[in-house]
């Protein structure tokens, strides 16, 4: 057990902001992808001057986003170790899961047999089976639907199982229900990584998908940094996607979220009311409006949004507090493809704890995450390896 050094850790993941192809993004389809440097080219300069103090810019070369001289956090960028480019692969990764087996995807829709059992279940028939996108497949198949009663059930480049349906059609609780049916069946051989309820309301041609959306993913293997500080007696807040990216394993706390400025307010708002632990937060608006939805200036939009919110997270910081800012994986919304992308993931490490300006390289594995916050926290875990030594100011040995 090594000495504990910090009170409280903010671990704040950007979801989908890359920073660059992977040596293996071709093998992904995904060669050219580059989220943020893609982003800014296509809105001609990206105005993030507080992210640019961190040091984002010595990253890597970023329209309008200058590398500063003396940035005050410590800098890199990450690999993803697992075979995969999901959100859940992403964040256990950062918590110190390496999945040996990606999960599995369905690039040509469900097997019959999973079909036919699920329309059993549930007692309805279904629509689609396809790979798709949601805003587009609600467009495509939801008048039927409506006409039909029959759930539209869709997949991506993910492992998921995605079932939506017209929250007058099928009443949430019942899609819920149907959910938590697929989610028991998807196991052994088709243990796909989530199922997804996608409830959504309107009239045929101006659909519009709700927030009670749900997600049923697949419990972590344990232990990882999050069930080994929980058993220390270290917190562990969750706010946003976090709760249900983990199947609550491992969450002390949790809070939900609107939007991404919503989870800056609740980030804030556990810095404020908690003096100590792991604060892991989820700004999940880049993937889901901008990054799926091939929208580079509203990715950008909401990029600066989060920057201008930056100086009062900084503010809301303790002393002994370090602020990691990461993503999970990519999702360029200037390729053809409106699927994540395999990518780098910026890594900017600050707080006073932390000696800034130090260049913490390419790192093999977004475990790096979840070795340093063991470090931080003086609690042993087994896998990835530690920035901590690099970067931490007046060690005390
Ligand atoms: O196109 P929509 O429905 O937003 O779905 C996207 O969101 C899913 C989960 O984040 C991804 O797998 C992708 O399919
Ligand atoms: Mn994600
Ligand atoms: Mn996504």
């Amino acid at each position: 057990m090594t000495e504990r050094k910090v009170r409280r850790v903010s671990l704040i993941v950007l979801d989908s902001v890359g920073i660059g192809e992977l040596p293996d993004a071709a093998d992904y389809g995904d060669k050219g992808s580059n989220t943020l440097a893609n982003v800014a080219k296509a809105v001609q300069g990206l105005n993030l001057p507080n992210l640019a103090k961190l040091g984002l810019g010595h990253i890597h070369p970023l329209q309008g986003v200058e590398p500063m001289t003396n940035p005050l956090a410590a800098y890199g960028k990450m690999a993803e170790r697992s075979m995969g480019k999901d959100t859940t692969t992403g964040h256990w990764e950062l918590a110190g899961i390496i999945l040996e087996k990606p999960f599995r995807t369905y690039p040509q829709g469900f097997p019959k047999e999973i079909i036919d059992k699920f329309e059993n279940r549930i007692g309805r028939k279904i629509l689609g089976n396809v790979v798709a996108s949601g805003t587009q497949i609600i467009e495509e198949l939801g008048k039927q639907h409506m006409d039909t009663g029959c759930p539209i059930v869709y997949t991506s480049a993910d492992s998921v199982f995605q079932i939506a349906a017209h929250e007058d059609v099928i009443p949430l609780e019942e899609l819920y229900r149907i959910c938590e049916i697929a989610r028991q069946m998807l196991d052994g051989e088709h243990k796909v990584g989530r199922v997804i309820a996608r409830p959504f309301v309107g009239k045929p041609g101006s659909f519009q998908r709700t927030a009670n959306r749900h997600d049923y993913a697949v419990p972590p293997p344990v232990p990882n940094i999050l069930t080994i500080l929980q058993e220390a007696g270290i917190k562990t807040m969750g706010v946003g996607k976090i709760y249900d990216i983990f199947a609550g394993v491992g969450i002390s706390d949790t809070i939900k979220t609107k939007d991404n400025m919503d989870g800056v307010d609740k980030t804030i708002k556990f810095m404020k009311d908690t003096q100590e632990g792991l604060i892991f937060a989820n700004l999940v608006e880049y993937d889901s409006l901008y990054g799926h939805r091939n929208d580079p200036a509203g990715y950008a939009r909401a990029l600066e949004a989060f920057d201008r919110r930056l100086p009062e997270i900084m503010e809301a910081m303790l002393p002994e507090e370090v602020l990691i800012i990461t993503a999970d994986h990519g999702c360029d919304p200037t390729t053809t493809s409106t699927d994540h992308s395999r990518e780098y993931v910026p890594l900017l490490v600050y707080g006073e704890p932390v000696k800034g300006g130090v260049n913490l390289g390419t790192r093999t594995s977004f475990s790096d995450v979840a070795a340093s916050l063991a470090d931080f926290f003086g609690v042993n875990l087994k896998t990835g390896i530690s920035f901590v030594p690099e970067i931490l100011n007046n060690p005390k040995d």
